[in-house]
């Protein structure tokens, strides 16, 4: 099958726009692929030999390289978690393998204060949550009402007893300044990476919909660095391959302010950072970030950017 041409049928602009970015066959191959299905076992609810030994019964598991040991890939086509009882019972936490990276870059520690600015559904938040062993304060915000219903639901089935959702637009928290450990900004994008999920994706998405997130974006980096402490940990991240929605983003932090960028070190292949992209040079600093494309590790596209605050 040419997979370039199934998505011509589906998405001219798409193709024609990231054809200049990723040209692959492997790229188009891997977008249009089911992604493998994946957990993460909550050590909130217990002990994580004995839940993988429950799990191992039924499924074949394959350990993530780049998670903290709590990471599975499930060797199995069709598992219906909504039928599983370590789902029900919050053992378990369906998650896309590359989405459980920027939890893993943020590091946060038990006692901390987190910011986790557009949280929901809140697969992250639970992350951070296991990772703070359920000790200090997460603030889980979300802009829309009925996301954050779910959010709720997420983290009372994992067993989350620190964090506070809260309902409004990330940028409110700009307000408080120098406050935050840490803070996760898992910005709302274009969502190309989501296109393996469900190929409305590809059917809904358009260059007015990269430039409408690009701009929310910057809005949004700007108050979550304002709100993170000198010291602190800022983690950018999306499941997009926009330019427009990732190295132009952080670059546009780093001209506006003193933030400056670490290196991310994980056993993962990536994709060079784009710092040139339609007539705009973006800083050579970018290359500490982390692009990846589908065809990389077999996930969805994700980029990553580990930003401190002097
Ligand atoms: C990529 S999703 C977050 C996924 C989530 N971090 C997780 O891992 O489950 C982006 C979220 O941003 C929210 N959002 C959109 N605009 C926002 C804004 N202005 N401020 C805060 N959140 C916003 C959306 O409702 C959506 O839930």
């Amino acid at each position: 099958m040419n997979y370039r041409e199934e998505f011509q049928k589906i998405n001219r602009k798409l193709v024609e726009r990231y054809a200049k970015l990723d040209d692959a066959e492997d790229f188009w191959a891997y977008l249009y692929k089911p992604l493998r299905p994946s957990i993460r076992i909550n050590t909130l609810k217990g002990n994580l030999d004995e839940i993988k030994s429950m799990l191992e019964e039924k499924f074949e598991l394959e350990r993530i390289p780049w998670t903290k040991g709590e990471g599975f890939f499930i060797k199995s086509h069709d598992v219906n978690f909504g039928q599983l009882i370590e789902y029900s019972l919050g053992l378990i936490i369906p998650q896309e393998a590359s989405s459980m990276i920027p939890p893993v870059v943020l590091d946060p520690k038990p006692g901390e204060l987190v910011l986790d600015m557009a949280a929901a559904p809140g697969s992250k938040t639970t992350q951070i949550a296991q990772y703070m062993d359920n000790e200090g304060c997460i603030i889980a915000n979300d802009a829309k009402q009925d996301r954050a219903n779910i959010l709720i639901a997420n983290l009372n089935r994992a067993g989350v007893l620190i964090a506070k959702v809260t309902v409004k637009d990330g940028a409110y928290y700009a307000k408080y300044e120098n406050t935050f450990d840490r803070v996760l900004l898992d910005a709302p994008c274009s969502s190309v990476g989501m296109i393996r999920k469900n190929f409305k994706f590809a059917k809904t998405w358009s260059l007015g919909k990269v430039y409408y997130h690009s701009r929310l974006q910057k809005r949004l980096i700007l108050a979550a660095y304002k709100a993170l402490k000198p010291g602190g940990v800022l983690v950018y991240s999306t499941c997009t391959v926009d330019p427009l929605e990732n190295e132009e983003v952080v670059d546009f932090l780093l001209q506006k302010t003193d933030a400056k960028l670490e290196k991310i070190k994980l056993p993962l292949k990536t994709t060079e950072p784009v710092l040139e992209w339609e007539g705009r040079k973006y800083s050579e600093e970018l290359k500490k970030t982390v692009r990846i494309h589908p065809q990389d590790n077999d996930t969805e596209a994700f980029y990553i950017a580990k930003i401190v605050k002097p």
